[in-house]
């Protein structure tokens, strides 16, 4: 099984990756799909199989720029890569702390599955957040319900999901049972890939080894050769499945967090973008001000005071992340022009001395 080789269609390939290519690239390089990205270069499989290839430093400035699930096209004579091809979505992680840097974690999603359990762990607020964050990758959101076995009122939790998002697709599932896997399958669709998010103990990993169990050992690294030969043994995340779809399992999904997400919380809370826009008054703050048509809905029970507190909260995060960027940049024009100054000084001085 790990030396069996896929074609491009099976691999997640689209027409569309090709609109990023020169007659040129398919000369000098074949596309492969990145399946690990390793500290001296990435785990690729494409119609030749399984890979190893090294990334050229300068190329995207380094390994990190690279995410698994992304497109990229291998020099024909080198296990090298050549260079990236433009990705379909992108989950990004936020770093933690007040950098807000993105980080790359998975390229070319076309699902996230956002699993939570009919229990405790159902949280409205946490679902509106990893909507926005698929919504804004250019994935989209499915909501999973596990333990469907265990709870008494499962439509209630059906219908909390769907309120979430106009026209969100919700599925409840027992994870437990192989049988009630079927409700997922129309996404599970050859060259499609998916991922999980969701806090812990919610079935992703019960899910997870469902759907790749009787196709690939999940955890165990797979022997390869590398760019000089050698066989070495490596972890992959980027897993097949039976019915030929591909599931992304990488650690740095578990710590996605919401980050300059401003379209996917928009995209998220269209009703309340659209009740706003029927406030009497454009600068309309919402608090109080006459004809205020959110107050006016609050009051009617149109609108849930929770998931009106909820987008206020993100939006103010949004602000916070915008300002962290800008403070970024500035920072970065002041260290530029202090440079600056110190060439000119060490110029001057120079001329001085001769
Ligand atoms: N009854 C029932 N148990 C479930 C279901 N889904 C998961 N479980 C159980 O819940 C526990 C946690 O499931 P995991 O698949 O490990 O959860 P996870 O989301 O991968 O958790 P982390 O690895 O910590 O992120 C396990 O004991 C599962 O057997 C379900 O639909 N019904
Ligand atoms: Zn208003």
């Amino acid at each position: 099984m790990s030396y069996q080789s896929y074609s491009l269609h099976q691999l997640g390939w689209r027409t569309t990756l090709a609109h990023d290519l020169t007659l040129d690239d398919f000369e000098s390089a074949y596309p492969a799909r990145i399946t690990a990205v390793h500290r001296d270069g990435v785990a690729v499989l494409s119609s030749r199989g399984h890979g190893h290839a090294v990334v050229p430093h300068g190329l995207h400035a380094d390994v990190g720029a690279f995410a698994v699930g992304d497109w990229v096209m291998v020099e024909q004579s080198a296990d090298r890569v050549f260079r990236r091809i433009q990705r379909q979505s992108l989950l990004a992680r936020v770093a933690a702390g007040e950098t807000h840097a993105h980080q790359p974690i998975a390229a070319n999603v076309d699902t996230l599955f956002i699993v939570t359990s009919c229990n405790g762990d159902f949280n409205p607020s946490r679902l509106e957040r990893y909507v926005s964050l698929a919504m804004q990758a250019g994935v989209t959101p499915v909501m999973v319900l596990t333990k469907a076995d265990m709870a008494d009122d499962v439509a209630a939790f059906v219908d909390s999901a769907r309120a979430i998002m106009p026209g969100i697709e919700v599925r409840a599932i027992n994870a437990l049972d192989p049988g009630s896997l079927h409700v997922l399958l129309p996404w599970m669709v050859e060259g499609c890939t998916v991922a999980f998010v969701g806090s812990s103990g919610v079935g992703k990993s019960t899910l997870t080894n469902l759907l790749t169990g009787d196709v690939t050992q999940h955890t165990a690294g797979i022997r390869e050769d590398d760019a000089r030969g050698r066989h070495t043994t490596t972890a992959r995340e980027m897993f097949p499945t039976s019915h030929g779809a591909w599931v992304i399992d990488t650690p740095g999904m578990r710590e996605l967090r919401l980050g300059a997400a401003d379209e996917g919380v928009a995209a998220v809370f269209v009703d309340i973008e659209a009740l706003a826009e029927q406030c009497r008054f454009g600068d309309c703050g919402h608090d109080g001000d006459a004809g205020c048509a959110i107050e006016r809905a609050l009051a009617e029970g149109v609108l849930d005071a929770r998931r009106l507190a909820n987008y206020r909260k993100l939006q103010r995060e949004l602000a916070g992340s915008r300002r962290s960027e800008r403070e970024k940049r500035e920072h970065g024009r002041q260290f530029n022009a202090m440079a600056k100054r110190a060439m000119q000084d060490k110029r001057e001085r120079l001329g001085r001395s001769r």
